[in-house]
């Protein structure tokens, strides 16, 4: 795998290295011992995977509460998704700083996200399948988001969205909260 340093600190693309032959290829998508070496917990405990009908369909921005913070390792599977994150770590030197990346079933490219940051996605096709690994157990009491749309940010999204939750639809600004986002 090749891992190559993003924008922000402490995430990285993480690129396959396919073996070809005539059959096709062989790549690993995760490796704990070449995770290890990039300083990166591989300490996975639960996969997800989403299917979303519709082209802008957005969902996000999410992260889990401490101490329920997660690791993820996303990849797109069908389709084609931009996929936004934010550190929201109060003492990080990129601290509320995105990056969009382009993850799609042709490019295989998986983002690892690492904990202490908030992680969205918006399709780009119909029928798009996610899938991300991910280091912590589902919390639900400790679910929180970001404004898709909140200024502080700042994300030019690429499409007008579609279909959203209730829930991203209603997360507080960050201007409104009391408490540290992380
Ligand atoms: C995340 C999650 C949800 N659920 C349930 C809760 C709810 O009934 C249903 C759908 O949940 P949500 O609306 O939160 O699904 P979704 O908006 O797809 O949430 C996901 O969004 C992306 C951007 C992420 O980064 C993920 O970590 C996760 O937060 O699935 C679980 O049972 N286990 C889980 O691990």
């Amino acid at each position: 795998m090749k891992f190559t340093e993003t924008n922000l600190k402490d995430a990285y693309l993480v690129d396959l290295e396919p073996r070809g032959d005539e059959r096709g290829f062989f790549a690993r998508t995760m490796c704990c011992d070449e995770f290890d070496e990039v300083g990166l917990d591989s300490n996975f405990v639960q996969q997800n995977t989403s299917f979303s009908a519709q082209r802008g369909t957005l969902r996000g921005l999410h992260f889990q509460k401490q101490p329920h913070g997660e690791d993820k390792l996303v990849r797109c599977l069908k389709g084609a998704i931009v996929d936004v994150i934010v550190d929201i770590r109060k003492d990080s030197s990129t601290y509320l700083q995105h990056q969009m990346f382009e993850l799609t079933s042709s490019n295989r490219l998986q983002l690892y996200v690492p904990k202490g940051f908030a992680h969205s996605f918006m399709t780009l096709e119909d029928d798009v399948e996610v899938s991300y690994l991910v280091t912590a157990r589902y919390s639900p009491a400790s679910e929180d988001g970001l404004r898709f749309d909140d200024e502080e940010i700042g994300i030019k999204w690429p499409l007008p969205v579609t279909v959203m939750s209730d829930k991203d639809a209603n997360w507080p600004l960050i201007q409104a909260r009391s408490e540290p986002l992380y």
